[in-house]
């Protein structure tokens, strides 16, 4: 049984950091262990062009501990309106390095978002031109389709559409949660990742839903059933170089989650690489974890693997019951409850 594991320090390819006050919290959280970190731009208002992206970077930098040379890597949030010119000026000044689709109504702050993909076909191109990958929300809105099913109704409806239109494209599917979103992925060319959380390898549904409703553990997209836990599970035992960690840390303050109508997203920043460690454990694959947490992503986008390492053992303690978010507090996922790992 390995107890111990020194892996290159990883990063992650997903983290919601929000802004303000609470950039302190969740800055310090992000930058304890990863080196960089895909920051996603759903603000109120978004992240909209180069100019914005960098204003928010200075204000993440600024939040940074004392000494962290933590690297946030800016994202544009693509609306009706974004043009190629903003997409071009942004990427040509090293403003942003990625666009995130939301489908508009999808998920927290997604009111801004793309009400028809043919909206943002001229962006796509600049980006497939330049080199830009896009990353995507991957699910449907309509209110007619069950929310277990937005998923894979994505991929039916608009993404094997969208990544034929675009063959050059480079796509990020964000945290995919369903067997027929890691199957689409495994299926594609190379241009093709995903990444996946904690959580979804974690949980299923059962955990939200079964015994009583736990808000913590509500997310977009929502934990499905087993199988498709199954299913990620299998993707990362795999050891296919197609995906890669991004937690979706998205925290939200505690009355905004414990109220008749909760927000979406789980807050695992304080202690994501320890549950990734936990999830590759129980799969009796821990020698996968560098790959999947500390290579494949830097790969996909071309920037140079991480030089120095982190120590992983296995050593239980107990998750705060809260932590700091601003002025007010944020529960995370498996607050009060045991962790296996922790890093040296
Ligand atoms: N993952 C979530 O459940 N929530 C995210 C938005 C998102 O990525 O869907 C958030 O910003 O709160």
């Amino acid at each position: 049984m390995t107890d111990r594991l020194t892996i290159i320090r990883p990063d992650d390819w997903h983290i919601h950091l929000r802004d303000g006050e609470v950039l302190r919290n969740t800055v310090s959280d992000a930058a304890r262990i990863f080196s960089r970190a895909i920051i996603m731009p759903n603000l109120v208002p978004p992240v909209r062009n180069g100019d914005e992206a960098q204003g928010y970077r200075e204000r993440i930098e600024a939040a940074r501990p004392a000494g962290s040379i933590f690297e946030p890597l800016m994202v544009l949030y693509l609306t009706n309106q974004t043009s190629p010119e903003i997409i071009r000026a942004a990427y040509s000044k090293g403003q942003a390095i990625a666009a995130k689709l939301y489908p508009a109504g999808a998920t927290t702050n997604s009111g801004s978002g793309v009400t028809a993909l043919e909206h943002i076909y001229p962006a796509l191109e600049a980006m497939a031109d330049v080199g830009m990958p896009l990353l995507v929300h991957g699910e449907v809105t309509h209110s007619d389709v069950d929310i277990f099913d937005r998923e894979k109704a994505f991929i039916d409806q608009q993404l094997i559409k969208l990544v034929e239109r675009f063959p050059t494209l480079k796509v990020v599917f964000e945290h995919i949660t369903t067997a027929d979103a890691a199957e689409f992925v495994k299926g594609a060319s190379d241009r093709i990742g995903a990444t996946i959380t904690a959580h979804h390898l974690l949980y299923n549904r059962n955990h939200l839903l079964a015994g009583g409703v736990r808000p913590h553990f509500y997310c977009l997209p929502i934990l499905k059933r087993q199988r498709h836990q199954q299913a990620l599970c299998d993707a990362v035992v795999s050891g296919s170089n197609k995906f890669f960690l991004g937690t979706d840390s998205a925290p939200h303050a505690q009355h905004a989650k414990e109220t008749s109508c909760g927000c979406a997203g789980c807050y695992t920043a304080y202690a994501a690489i320890e549950l990734y460690a936990e999830a590759f454990d129980s799969l009796g694959v821990l020698d996968k974890l560098e790959a999947f947490a500390s290579f494949n992503g830097p790969d996909y986008y071309g920037l140079p693997r991480n030089t120095d390492t982190i120590t992983l053992v296995r050593e239980s303690w107990t998750a705060p019951d809260q932590l700091p978010f601003g002025d007010h507090m944020v529960i995370p996922l498996r607050a009060g409850e045991t962790i296996n790992w922790r890093v040296e």
